[in-house]
This record gives structure tokens, sequence and C-alpha cells, in this order.
């Protein structure tokens, strides 16, 4: 295409190429047409033997490239091998909802059913399956490990397949280590491990180590607990891989360049880049507009779309639509698109070589979102994107030397650089009360775990024997929330402010209330303003939620006022359930009035524990109004440690709520 790239060392293989390169592009009309491309992916020809391995082995760990159709296909395979007769579910996990939803939607066209029914899946705060009649089902990981705390030998389920697992999420290493439990108490369960890009060595060690129990000589039931191991060789189609000639000094202008370069000398087909966030995101959509109309063409044909997890579901959905004639699509995504994923149109894929990644520090208690290289499977991952319905090109803005020498193999798994507040409640009402010994695929840190004790302490949720404390401890863990927040829900039942509670619980699960990306800053400042109460961000919440109420939940409303119609909406649903929640744990549905108190200070603040510097966010509606004491929901790394969604509170109040960890002299002594 130019002189900046060079194409990688591998040689393009010979395309299986029957209809012109094409195979199934357009969209298939029937059934049989469908038929006809299930038959022709890679995973076909080792449908027999995954039915038999699935059969004879307790644990099947299937190794296949990206496209080759192990999501898609072996749950259909297996529900044909009659896997979900007598009332039996096959599951399918992955690690990301977007994935969930749309593989899910696959499945049920190819099988020609009505999605919810006898396919169906489930992510948090959202269940489209149906009792009795749903046979596959797809769900996160961690909607999986959730079911557990109901059912904890997962019984429902005659195979659970943990699909993506070189992703190792917490949720998927936590499960990893239960469901190898499971399998001594019910042996009749089959695991399958499913990935493009996973080391089946060591995943295939972590099962066959001694606490499986093995088949003794000669014993004929039951089936052979040693896990099998199955490569799926072949792929779809071409894929070309080029890389630039040297390293590009800004990953968002290289890729704003190269998705212009590949418009202006390629043939038509979508673009699909991976960049790391909602900003650089939104930057690159606003460059690459902005540049293809100073090109002087006023349509090019260019429909630039963003992807990421913080966006309304119709706008993440507008990227699988059908892309008009003489248009071509440029999704610009974070990893969300990255496993699991098939957008049609997608030709070419340019990979900018980094991601948002979290890392925790357990000695400052500091989460912090980082933007950081990519590992060599999530660069495979990425170009698997493409190559998918017909060839492809793949543009990496990273050397073939650096992806050789110093891309790592493999990400650190999540459980290794992550809070573990979540893990260890979810592990301790499971039952597991030796976590440290549990069989971890990778242990994490002491400090961590220590940290994550100490937190669940301070909220009443263990007790000095670091169990699961009666009732609090049970209660909180059934909340699907951060048990911090699943706290400030609890408390409220005795405070009589339940109702206000859960709405703002509600609100903080997801990313952000306001629309981006319309007017200016100071115009959504000024709208914010509107709604600002003295005490803080999440009274604010409340006043946003109550005008949108009083506005008969307009969208009107909600556009004059920058509220993201989306977001409320969906706050709306997840309210209903959280309200669910409550009701059956016996918190006490209620509403309160409010006062308001609030003082001013300098704008630094230091954090009880640790004594870190930190700044309240510039959204925030406290930015300028500085309150002595705050209690912030998260803190943000940039230029300095930014705590968003803040409250303005009483210093006494936290010797109140949790006196056996503050300390009144502590906290008066820290006031300067
Ligand atoms: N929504 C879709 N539209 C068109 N074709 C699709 C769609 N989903 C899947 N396919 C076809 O089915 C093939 C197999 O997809 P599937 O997700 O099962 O592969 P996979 O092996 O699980 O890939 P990955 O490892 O990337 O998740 C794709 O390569 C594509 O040809």
């Amino acid at each position: 295409m130019s002189q900046f790239w060079k194409p990688g060392a591998e040689k393009p293989r010979l395309v299986d190429d029957e209809e012109g390169g094409v195979l199934f592009f357009s969209s298939p009309s029937g059934y049989a047409n469908i038929e006809r491309q299930r038959q022709r992916l890679p995973v076909y020809k080792y449908r027999t033997s995954i039915l038999y391995l699935v059969e004879t082995h307790a644990t099947t760990i299937i190794v296949g490239e990206t496209g080759s159709g192990k999501t898609t296909q072996i749950p259909q395979y297996l529900k044909e091998a009659g896997w979900a007769d007598g009332g039996r579910v096959i599951a399918c996990t992955q690690p990301r909802r977007l994935a969930v939803q749309s593989v899910a939607s696959r499945v049920a066209e190819e099988m020609g059913v009505k999605l919810g029914e006898e396919v169906g899946y489930t992510i948090r705060f959202e269940d489209v399956t149906n009792t009795g009649v749903t046979m596959i089902k797809f769900l996160t990981d961690g909607v999986l490990l959730r079911e557990m705390m109901n059912d904890p030998l997962l019984t429902k389920y005659s195979v659970i397949m943990i699909d993506e697992a070189h992703e190792r999420s917490i949720s998927t290493d936590i499960l990893l280590g239960l469901l190898k439990k499971i399998q001594r108490r019910r042996p009749e369960l089959r695991l399958i491990i499913s990935s493009a890009t996973i080391q089946a060595k060591s995943m295939s060690d972590f099962f066959q180590t001694s606490k499986t129990r093995r088949r003794p000589e000669g014993e004929e039931l039951g089936p052979n607990m040693e896990s099998a191991v199955l490569s799926v060789e072949g792929r779809g189609f071409n894929v070309q891989i080029h890389y630039v000639e040297e390293p590009v000094p800004d990953y968002l202008r290289a890729a704003v360049s190269t998705v212009l370069l590949i418009h202006e000398k390629e043939p038509m087909g979508d673009i699909l880049v991976f960049l790391t966030g909602q900003d650089d995101i939104d930057a690159a959509v606003q460059l690459i507009t902005e540049e293809d109309q100073n090109r002087g063409r006023k349509s090019s044909g260019l429909m630039v779309l963003p992807l990421y997890s913080g966006l309304p579901r119709s706008e993440q959905e507008l990227v699988f639509t059908p892309t008009p004639r003489g248009k071509r699509k440029v999704v610009i995504s974070t990893n969300i698109a990255e496993t699991s994923i098939t957008l049609e149109g997608v030709v070419y894929v340019v990979d900018s070589g980094f991601s948002k990644q979290r890392f925790y520090n357990p000695i400052t208690d500091i989460e912090n979102l980082v933007v950081a290289p990519i590992s060599k499977a999530s660069a495979r991952q990425r170009t698997g994107r493409a190559g998918r319905v017909r060839p492809g090109k793949c543009y990496r803005l990273y050397t073939e030397e650096y992806f050789a020498k110093e891309m790592s193999a493999e990400g650190i798994p999540e459980i290794q650089r992550s809070n573990l507040v979540p893990c260890v409640i979810q592990l301790k009402a499971l039952g597991i009360d030796n976590i440290l010994g549990f069989d971890w695929p990778a242990s994490p840190s002491s400090e961590a775990m220590v940290r994550a004790l100490e937190v669940l302490y301070s909220l009443g949720v263990l007790d000095d024997d670091a169990k699961l404390t009666s009732p609090t401890g049970f209660q909180i863990a059934e909340i699907p929330l951060d048990p911090m927040i699943s706290k400030m829900m609890l408390a409220s039942g005795q405070l009589g402010c339940s109702e206000e509670m859960i709405t703002i619980a509600a609100t903080l699960s997801i990313q952000s209330i306001w629309v981006s990306g319309w007017g200016s800053q100071k115009e959504l400042d000024e709208a914010k303003l509107n709604f600002a109460a003295a005490e803080g961000d999440h009274v604010s919440f409340l006043n946003v939620y109550k005008g949108f109420l009083q506005s008969g939940k307009s969208s009107q409303w909600c556009h004059k006022n920058f509220v993201n119609y989306q977001a409320m909406k969906k706050v709306l649903e997840i309210r209903e359930q959280l309200r669910r929640t409550a009701q059956r744990i016996g918190i006490v549905l209620k509403s309160c009035e409010r006062d308001t108190v609030a003082s001013s200070h300098d704008g630094k603040y230091k954090t009880i524990r640790g004594s870190q510097e930190v700044y309240i966010h510039p959204s925030s509606v406290l930015f300028r109004v500085n309150p002595k004491w705050v209690l912030y929901h998260s803190l943000v790394s940039t230029d300095k440690q930014y705590m968003r969604n803040v409250i303005s509170i009483d210093p006494s109040w936290l010797t109140e709520a949790a006196p056996h960890f503050y300390q009144h002299q502590r906290l008066k002594s820290m006031v300067h």
C-alpha cells in the first residue's frame, strides 16, 4: 500500500475459494445456505472426534484458529448428539457481554430458532433464556459463577464450554478451579476448554494434577479423568499481515492515517481498528471524519462508528448492521471486539498494539487502568477478526521484530493484577474458606489477598475467623454488585433510604448517564449543574433520575438535558432487578427526604488508608466545591489520581458505620 508498510514473513496461504473469494459475504438467504456454510468451517471435519472425546473424557481442550467454528458450532454438535436431552443444558461462557449476545444470536439464526427459546443467553442484569426450553445457553463466566451460589454443582448443565480461555479473566480462573472440584463430585459433567491462542499443555497439566480422580485400570464406567487435547487444523480465509517498517511515535495518529490510506488505496470492505478506550476512540472518530472531509470529497462513503462497553446498546448494535452499498464502515473499538465476534463486512484490521489493562497495587489499594502493550495472543485474536467470511489484511502498528522478540506470548492473568474483593466474597459464599489453598490456575499475590480480606472485614462481611458473617456477609454476597455498593444497599434498608440507594447503585453500575460527543464541554457542564446537589455526584444522580421520571421517561427530556436516554433505560432495568434482589434478601424498600451540607477545601485530598494524594475528577459536580471530607466510588489515573463519583460526608459517619475499622482519634489527627 505504501513504503510505510512491510508484509509479514508469514506466506499468504492459498485460499479454498470456490466462489471467487467471497464465500459467505452476502447474508445467507436460507437454511440450506447456512447448512452449507456450517459444513465448510474447519471444525466440521472434527465433529466426530470432538463428540468422541467429549463422550470419553471429563475435560477436552480444543485449540483451533480464530474463525474455525469453535464457538458457534461445538454447542450445536453437542445438542445434535443429545447432550441437551432430558432438560439438560449446554453452557458456553465468554469473557465479554457483547460476545455472549452476538454469538447467541448467530447460533439462534443458524438453528432457525427465536433467540431466548432453544438458544438463549444470560449476562448480568439480562436473562434471555426460557427454563425448560433453552438447550444451548451462552453466558459470561461471571454469571456462571454467580449461578453456583444457588446450584453449587451446576446440576442443570451437561457440558460447560469455557471459551476464549486464553483471556484468563478472574472469573475464568475461579471457574476453572471450581469446575475441577465439581468434576470430582459429578463425573458425568463434561468440560470443554477452548481458544485459538491457549497454551494447551499448561491447561491440560492443570486438569491433570493429583487432585483429579484418575480412572483406575479396567474401570469401565465414567469418563477418563485425564484431559484430552484436540488441535483443529485449518482456518477460514487468508489474512495478510503487514507491519510498520519503523516504530510509530503516536499509535492514534498512525491508526487514523492507516484508515485513510486503506480507504484511498484498497478495494471496498469494512475496517476494524483496535485502540484502547473511549477517549482515544472518540478522538479517532473525530479525526478520521474531519480529515476525510478535509480531503474535499463530500461523500467519500466512510461511516465511522465507535465501539466500547460504555456505549448504549443501540449504538453498539450499529456495528453489526449490514454496510450500505457503496459505503465503507470503520469500526473503532476497544478489545471488546477482540474475541468471538464476527463483523461480516470486515476485510481490514488495524491493530494499535495497545489495550487498557487493569493493574492493582495492594499496598496503595489503587487500581489503575493503564494503556499497556498487548500480548501475541491478543494480536492474533485481533488479526482473526478478519478472514472470517472472505480474505483480509491486518495492519499492525508495530514492527515485526517487536512482535517476534518483545511481545509476551500471553497476558498476565487478571487475577494477578486485580483487586480481589469481589473474588474473595464469591469464594467464601461458595464455602471455599481456605482461599490461599484453593487450586488456582495462577496464584494471586498474598498482599492482594490480605488486602481483600481486610476490606471485607471492614465491611462486616467477614468475622474474626475470616468466615462469612450471618446474615450480613451472606446477604452481601447475593447482591451482584461490588461488595462496597452491596453493603451500601444493605445498610440503606436499616436507614430508611433503600429506594434512593438502589437508584444510586443502578447508576453506578453503568459507565455514565451523560452523553458525550454532543455540543461543547461547557454546555455539558452547564447541563450537569441543573442537577448538581451540594452533597455530590451520588445525590445528583437522584436528581437526574427524578427529573427523568417526572418527564414521563422522555427521550426529548434526555436530549435537552445531555442525559443519555439509553443509559437511563438501563438504569430503570437494573434498578428493577436490584429491587427484586433487595426484597428477596429482606431489605425493606423505603424512600427518604434529604438534607444538605457542604464546606470548602483546597482541592487536594489524602486517602485515609495509605495517605495517597488524590483529586476530585473534573466531571464531578463537586469539582469546584471541594468539601472537606469526601467518599469516592472509583479512582482513575491520568496526570493525577482522580476520584470519580464523589459524595460529601461527615467523618463521624465512618466511625459510626465501621467502628471496628475506623478509629475516631486517627481520623481527627488527619484533619489538616
Ligand atoms: N454473525 C455472523 N455472520 C456471518 N458469519 C458468521 C457470523 N458468526 C460466525 N460466522 C461464521 O462462522 C465462522 C465461525 O465463527 P466462530 O465464532 O464459531 O469461530 P471461532 O473458532 O469460535 O472463532 P474465535 O476463536 O475467533 O472466537 C466465522 O469465521 C464466520 O465464517
